[in-house]
């Protein structure tokens, strides 16, 4: 994949392991926000993502393209296609329960993605340094072998939680989870 130094791990950086208590294999990792576009249940047109975790670091979803997803007539949209890398990258980074937030996404198209089609994604964190995460994705068609349709590497960055109180209802999503506490 093309990809800057900006989403390449420097020299130093730490891949992370499963923390203790990681997700068994299997397990859903749920929603991070019910109406997320990427992963919550009440959004109308989100993309829906299930994920799951393998072995505690890695997180593998699946996204079937629907009408709502459309860029050309019967093809994905590009946008719509990093979102879904964007959103399984950040559940990967989530399995470290500290807050992330995307800033930078890089995205490869390999090969158009018609509607109906679906994607078996599959995210991974290839360093850690500082408050800066390295995280790289795949989407690939049919199963979860098949050829890959998108790539995307991503620098993640470390935040607090008030990051999500400046600018939204934090409390929705402490309502969600109760893995934080704003004011311990
Ligand atoms: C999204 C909801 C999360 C909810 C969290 C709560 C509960 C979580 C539960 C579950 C979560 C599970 C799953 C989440 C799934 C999907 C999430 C999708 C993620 C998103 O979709 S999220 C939305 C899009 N995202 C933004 O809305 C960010 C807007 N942005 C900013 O808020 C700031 O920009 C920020 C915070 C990024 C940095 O700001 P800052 O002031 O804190 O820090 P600073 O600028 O010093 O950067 C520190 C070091 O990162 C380097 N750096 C930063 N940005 C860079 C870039 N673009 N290129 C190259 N380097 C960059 C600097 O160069 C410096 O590097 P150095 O330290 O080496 O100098």
């Amino acid at each position: 994949m093309t990809r800057s130094t900006v989403t390449t791990p420097p020299p130093g950086a730490v891949r992370p392991q499963a923390l203790p208590g990681a997700p068994a294999p299997g397990t859903p990792l749920g929603p991070h926000y019910s109406r997320c576009f990427g992963c919550g249940g009440q959004h109308p047109t989100g993309l829906h993502l299930n994920a799951t975790s393998p072995d505690g670091i890695t997180v593998t979803a699946e996204f079937t393209v629907g009408e709502a997803h459309q860029g050309a007539p019967g093809l994905a949209h590009g946008g719509v296609l990093a979102a879904a890398m964007d959103e399984v990258i950040g559940m990967s980074i989530w399995l470290l329960q500290r807050p992330y937030v995307t800033g930078r996404l890089e995205t490869d198209y390999l090969a158009p993605v018609p509607v109906g089609t679906t994607l078996h994604l599959r995210a991974w964190c290839t360093g850690v340094s500082g408050r800066k995460a390295y995280l790289e994705a795949e989407g690939r068609t049919g199963s979860p072998d098949g050829p890959v349709a998108v790539r995307a590497a991503a620098l993640f960055v470390e935040v607090g939680m008030e990051h999500f109180a400046k600018h939204g209802d934090a409390q929705a999503l402490i309502d969600e989870h109760h893995e934080y506490e704003v004011n311990p």
